[in-house]
């Protein structure tokens, strides 16, 4: 139990593939102030230890509501009839950026000083991700303004752009960007009050206050930030008593002059169930969309994340994961994280072609079902009001040939197949033909919004 409400905290923090990869696969048992975590090896044993040991040590103890309650990481599938006499793994110092509650090493294992009861407001607290940093986020079209405003807010305290909305799709960075904004405010004013949560964990903790009448307590730690970001603003949806306390939190920090920045997926005029004082509100400073990044920033996103685990790409593997894992940027990453773990565990330190196509042959699958030629021609055809006959058809009518250009282009844009390939599928083509297609509709992309828009709206349709 103990172990599920931990994992639902992480699951706010942790991008799903490494829960999914390395914290679901831990075995949990509590066992007398203690929690054992099981680990099926020591690649994750390692990872484990040195990633995520800290923040389960942190949630436990909140949980808990005991300072002392200890985890304990170990291999194997049970655990010893007595408590281990030494730390298992020895303990990870701490990050100044995330309130792990500080650790000494006693004959018992890890325990936090036993007269530093966590302060009450910690209870609220929620932590940045010292990982999720302006450095390591790559800049490419599709955020480039988002990150240009994000720096803008991260680096200026008396910045016009206030409150800061981020919106986009899933997996597109916009928490990383609220991170970075947070990090980078910290790095410059180290004793600032920054607050990062997701909305979720806002109205969970109004909940619990009014339960333990904290609720003075609940509006002071709220209102009393430099800089408050939240993010999943979406989840305010009907949750009236909510969205009145945040209401009132967000004037008190307008007023007094103190940074709001909020995500969400949708622009805030088009989020349903929530007040329109507040959507007025979230207009009231600067708007920022994150869209879906193109191939050459899936690549670069691609190459700097292998080169951070200290991986160097070829660059075909590059190009062959950035164009299969199109739709977001955790599924790009989930993608590097497997072929990292099954290098890892098979020993291998030279990746290939070969390898990484056998190590996502079941990520690959299930993307291929998704986006098939045969998919593309009906979703398209369906859009522009045409039959999918008509893609194949010889007609050169430009109410046909300029749907057929832009599904060939979709084509080879979202699947693996070649020009020849495409070609034939499109009523026995020649490569040439869908090479033209290709070029044309990258012209008519530059020149032409509204066909930008389109594009943009059937690539959506067909990756989401
Ligand atoms: N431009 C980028 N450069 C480097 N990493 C990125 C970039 N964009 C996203 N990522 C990474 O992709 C993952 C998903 O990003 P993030 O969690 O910020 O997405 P999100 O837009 O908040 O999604 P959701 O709405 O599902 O919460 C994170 O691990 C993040 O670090």
């Amino acid at each position: 139990m103990l172990w599920q409400q931990c994992l639902h905290q992480l699951e706010q923090e942790v991008p799903d593939y490494e829960i999914n990869t390395w914290l679901k696969s831990l075995h949990a048992v509590e066992k007398r102030h203690a929690l054992y975590l099981l680990a099926p090896n020591t690649i994750v044993l390692q990872q484990v230890h040195e990633q995520y040991l800290p923040r389960i040590l942190f949630h436990s103890r909140i949980l808990t509501g005991d300072n002392e309650f200890d985890v304990l990481l170990q291999i194997g599938s049970s655990v010893p009839a007595t408590p281990a006499p030494t730390p298992i793994v020895a303990p990870v110092p701490p990050t100044a950026a995330y309130p792990v509650p500080a650790l000494t090493n006693s004959p018992k294992g890890w325990q936090a000083p036993a007269a530093t009861p966590a302060p009450v407001s910690e209870r609220f607290a929620n932590a940045l991700n010292p990982r999720m940093t302006f450095d390591n986020f790559v800049e490419g079209k599709s955020n480039q303004l988002a990150c240009a405003a994000a720096q803008q807010v991260g680096d200026h305290p008396d910045t016009s752009y206030n409150p800061l909305f981020i919106y986009g799709g899933v997996g597109l960075g916009k928490t990383h960007l609220m991170h970075a904004i947070g990090n980078r405010i910290l790095e410059r004013e180290p004793g600032a009050r920054v607050i990062y949560v997701y909305a979720e964990r806002f109205v969970n903790d109004m909940i619990s206050a009014i339960r333990n009448s904290r609720m003075e307590e609940f509006k002071q730690h709220y209102r009393s930030v430099d800089a408050l970001l939240i993010d999943d603003i979406q989840f305010f949806a009907g949750k009236d008593r909510s969205m009145e306390e945040f209401f009132h939190t967000f004037n008190a920090l307008l007023e007094g002059h103190k940074r709001i920045i909020l995500a969400s997926d949708k622009f805030p005029r088009d989020l349903d169930g929530i007040e329109d004082r507040l959507k007025t509100r979230f207009n009231w400073g600067l708007t920022v969309q994150i869209e879906s990044p193109d191939l050459e920033t899936r690549v670069a996103i691609l190459r700097k994340k292998a080169e951070d685990s200290g991986l160097r790409l070829p660059n075909d593997v590059s190009f062959f994961i950035g164009k299969r894992f199109h739709s977001n940027i955790r599924d790009l990453e989930g993608a590097l994280q497997r072929v990292i773990a099954s290098m890892r565990l098979k020993c291998i330190t030279q990746v290939t072609m070969d390898f990484v196509q056998n190590a996502l042959r079941d990520q690959l699958a299930s993307q291929d079902k998704m986006v098939s030629i045969a998919n593309i021609k009906k979703v398209v055809a369906q859009y522009y009001n045409i039959r999918v006959t008509d893609m194949d058809s010889k007609s050169r009518t430009r109410s046909l040939a300029r749907p057929r250009q832009i599904a060939m282009a979709l084509a080879k844009e979202l699947t693996n197949h070649s020009l020849p390939e495409i070609g034939d599928d499109f009523g026995g083509r020649d490569h040439t033909t869908v090479l033209h297609a290709q070029r044309k509709v990258a012209e008519l992309r530059e020149s032409d919004p509204k066909l930008e828009e389109e594009y943009r709206i059937l690539f959506r349709t067909l990756t989401s």
